[in-house]
């Protein structure tokens, strides 16, 4: 391989790896619809049809609970049969895992997401890796649903739902829990409805023109998927089954049903039926000779062919234009779709290649996606019913066509632009927002990128073009497929260059950088369902580490910092110790007298404070990420502290949290914490359990999962109980609390139990905190209001600190000594001073 491509692929490996992953995204189609909708039914006939694979949550939760090691069989057979939805954590799990295991590229997810905690679950855990297509939604009266169901029921299908008395359940469930999905994704254009009120195979016919509807929408997406309906009689229909044996059509090339009565055979020598088969490229082409000993496939279809057909049309080549506006892109594609289309005369005549074919020649059964593009001459000599063709000798492809585009939707050179090298743009690297970075070029409807360095490249930066059929996508950073990408959105996405996150040209700590915390310090690797929220680099501890450059990490409960040059350098600020974050103005060594983010805390009784100090001039991001963290942290404690007698309840109904989703409600439930016992009411939700007096529901207990050390059934002189204990960070309380009958509470206990263990393991923090990456740079005054600067001597830094630091009279080092609480190395502290009195602010 010569040097320099070994160059490129190694300086962009991170966008190509990207815009692999992109493009092998795996396909997906939710289906919902009411219990008996015929989700189930339908999928199969899909399946049959396009090829999709099928995977039912309900049908993945049933073969679960079947297993008999399941860890939650039983949450999930009692969920079913009060027609609940099983917790996002289990369903998902599960969906996840028979994706992988499958292999393969497009699902229908049938029965999924079916409440906010579903469509939560999804967003955060798999929608960014997988395209999601649409929601197919099967709209089926109520009545017939239960009719159905029970029919299913009474024919044996075995499930413990198909009754009257669950169907109720699910019904519920369905309008108040499923319903309000659909609306949120209707509100996003992702819905087709179809009337499953219908026969199957007519709510297949509904399902299949919505299937054509997509496929429009997918060869012309600019056009919102309208043309015209001569274009795609139903005779594209033929097009599915040919893709799925890998075939692609460009569009601009019409299949057309022969009606029997105007082009019967006789009459136009043609047969009604003709005969392809599979070609070793997986195209269909009209077989050579008499089909002996040959696969072959009826089809009673023809290829059209725009005019001006030449059997080969060479690519057409993508001129940018003169002046090309942002827009631009758009009116060429519609330009060419119209000369294509409008220029039809319907006549048969169209089929026939000008220049190329005797007029008598019939038809040319050449499937012409793949074939347009062949490498070597190939000879086909097409015979129908005994009506011979003259032997097609195909142009030998030019050097440039020799790329397959027939794996590619859409026509190259007008849906996509196919440069060869980047041409000369009004591009500069002079107007763009942030240096280094990489932006799209939209004059060349995006297929050439540039990367802007420190303008040793020239105006233009470095210029590279993304491979045909893909154009960059700003959004991803990385080349995509050419209709996920809208190109003249483009500029509007250049500032994503400013997140650090976003731009690979930003450097990332490598996991190596990140191991090595771990033998010092193993508080600074992430705990269970910590997430990175922002990630700066250039930060001075300008307190503890002065004049070293270090990493800020922010996640959703603690302010990470490490040294650049020694990560064994570091700390850990959790938020649940931070007193107030506030701005300061400091003498940085690196920077000089600026203003720094000043983080107060507290552990233990002792006050500690923190300064740092953004090296990188006028950003204020290290200001809006912890500050903004630090607030939703702050206002999110439901989440994660237990709460007694709070005002979590509002008439006798709980205060949901935003996150929260409500699993079961139990009324008559005793709590024993008194002598007398107090009768309320018991919720279980996904974050944790909550009882209220019914006499007063200011008497009452808010407990989270993570506080829960054990749940437990034990015999109590009130009779058998539910014993909960909270853990010891938030007192070790005992709950005690009595339902009955019994059963009642054994099944209280298990999904209690069942609850408390998957979200030990995916702990709801709660803290969500939206970083806006445009309004990253820009101070965000509102949030340094609100937050209260303690009251402390004035001048810069604390008196003793800065005592400490004048250290006249210095004339040598001294000498460095471990110090057991900071686990580090530091200097021996001078003496006068302590290592408690230097980080103390305010006295204890
Ligand atoms: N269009 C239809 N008309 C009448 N019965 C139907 C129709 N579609 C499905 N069924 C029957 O209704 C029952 C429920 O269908 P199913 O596909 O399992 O629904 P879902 O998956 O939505 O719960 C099945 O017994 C099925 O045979
Ligand atoms: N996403 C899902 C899907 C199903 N389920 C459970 O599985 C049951 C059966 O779902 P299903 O999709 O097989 O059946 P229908 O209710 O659509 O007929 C539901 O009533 C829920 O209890 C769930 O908890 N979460």
């Amino acid at each position: 391989m010569p040097e320099i491509l070994i160059i490129i692929i190694h300086r962009f490996k991170y966008l190509i790896a990207v815009g692999l992953l992109n493009m092998a995204k795996p396909k997906v189609i939710f289906v919902l619809g009411a219990p008996g909708a015929g989700k189930g039914t339908q999928c199969q006939k899909i399946v049959d049809r396009f090829g999709y694979m099928h995977l039912s949550a309900g049908d993945l939760l049933r073969e679960e609970r079947a297993k008999p090691d399941s860890q939650y069989g039983e949450l999930i057979e009692s969920y079913i049969q009060e027609g609940k939805i099983v917790p996002v954590e289990i369903t998902c799990s599960l969906l996840e895992s028979a994706m992988k295991k499958s292999g393969k590229e497009k699902f229908l997810i049938d029965g999924f997401p079916r409440n906010q905690n579903n469509l939560e679950g999804w967003n955060k855990a798999v929608a960014q890796n997988v395209n999601l297509l649409f929601v197919l939604f099967f709209e089926c009266p109520r009545e017939a649903c239960v009719e159905r169901c029970l029919g299913r029921g009474a024919a044996g299908s075995g499930r413990s739902d198909d009754n009257m008395q669950s169907l109720q359940k699910r019904f519920n469930t369905y309008i108040t829990e499923t319903q309000p999905i659909i609306k949120y994704y209707e509100e996003r254009n992702l819905v087709r409805t179809i009337d499953a009120n219908t026969s199957p195979d007519e709510v297949f016919e509904e399902v299949k023109k919505q299937k054509r509807q997509l496929f429009r929408e997918h060869l012309l997406p600019q056009q919102g998927g309208k043309i015209p309906d001569s274009a795609l009689d139903p005779s594209r229909l033929i097009l599915n089954k040919f893709s799925q044996n890998g075939l692609y059509s460009p569009d601009g090339y019409h299949l057309e049903q022969r009606h029997p009565d105007s082009h019967h055979a006789p009459k136009q020598h043609f047969p009604n039926t003709v005969k392809v088969h599979p070609y070793q490229d997986n195209r269909y082409v009209a077989p050579p000779g008499r089909y002996s000993g040959l696969q072959t496939l009826d089809t009673t279809y023809l290829i059209r062919d725009p005019v001006n057909y030449v059997l080969f049309p060479p690519i057409r080549h993508y001129t940018p234009l003169p002046f090309f506006p942002q827009s631009s892109l758009k009116i060429l594609r519609h330009f060419k779709y119209s000369k294509v289309n409008n220029n039809h005369d319907g006549s048969w005549n169209d089929i026939l290649p000008p220049n190329e074919f005797p007029a008598k020649i019939v038809a040319v059964f050449i499937f012409v996606a793949a074939g347009l593009f062949l490498a070597d001459s190939v000879a086909i000599v097409p015979q129908y019913g005994g009506y011979a063709v003259a032997p097609v000798k195909l142009r030998q492809a030019q050097k440039e066509q020799q790329q397959d585009f027939s794996k590619i939707p859409g026509v190259p050179g007008v849906d996509y632009p196919l440069f060869h090298s980047v041409p000369p743009t009004s591009f500069s690297c002079k107007h763009v927002p942030a240096l280094p970075g990489i932006y799209a070029n939209v004059e060349t409807g995006c297929q050439a990128y540039h990367v802007c360095h420190d303008g040793r490249e020239g105006e233009q930066g470095a210029s590279f073009l993304c491979t045909n059929g893909t154009v960059f996508n700003q959004a991803e950073f990385a080349c995509d497929w050419w209709y996920n990408v809208n190109c003249h959105e483009a500029p509007n996405l250049f500032r994503l260059n400013l997140d650090p996150l976003k731009n690979p040209y930003v450097p990332k700590p490598k996991p190596e950088e990140l191991a090595k915390f771990v033998p010092v310090n193993k508080e600074m690797r992430l705990k269970i369902g910590e997430k990175i929220i922002d990630r700066l680099e250039n930060i001075e501890d300008t307190k503890g580490n002065g004049g070293d450059r270090g990493r800020l990490i922010v996640t959703n409960i603690r302010v990470l910092w490490h040294s650049v040059a020694s990560p064994r350098v570091n700390l850990s600020i959790g938020f649940n110790c931070v007193v107030t974050i506030s701005t300061k103005v400091v003498n940085s060594k690196l920077r000089g007298t600026t203003q720094a983010l000043h983080i107060l805390t507290t552990s233990n009784g002792t006050r500690f404070e923190f300064i740092f100090t953004n090296l990188v001039p006028g950003s204020m991001r290290h200001f809006t990420s912890v500050m903004g963290v630090h607030k939703a942290y702050i206002s999110s404690k439901l989440y994660r502290e237990l709460k007694l007698r709070g005002a979590v309840i509002h008439n006798k109904q709980l205060k949901i949290l935003p996150l929260e989703q409500v699993f079961s409600t139990l009324h008559g439930v005793w709590n024993l914490s008194s002598d007398q016992g107090s009768l309320g009411t018991f919720i279980v939700t996904n974050v944790r359990l909550v009882w209220f007096a019914d006499m007063n529901e200011g008497f009452n207990i808010s407990l989270p999962y993570l506080q829960i050390s054990s749940i437990r059934v034990r015999d109590s002189k009130f009779g058998t109980a539910l014993v909960v204990t909270s853990s010891d960070t938030s007192g070790s309380y005992i709950l005690g609390f009595r339902v009955d009958p019994e059963e009642k509470l054994r099944n209280l206990y298990k999904e209690l139990s069942s609850l408390h263990s998957v979200y030990k393991g995916n702990p709801i923090f709660g803290v969500e905190y939206k970083w806006c990456s445009n309004k990253n740079e820009e101070p965000n005054e509102k949030l340094v209001e609100d937050v209260v600067e303690i009251e402390e001597p004035k001048g810069e830094m604390s008196n003793t600190l800065a005592a400490y630091l004048a250290d006249e009279g210095h004339a040598k080092d001294r000498p460095p000594v471990y110090s057991a609480d900071l686990g580090l190395a530091i200097e021996s502290v001078k003496e006068g001073f302590t290592l408690q009195k230097l980080w103390e602010v305010l006295p204890s």
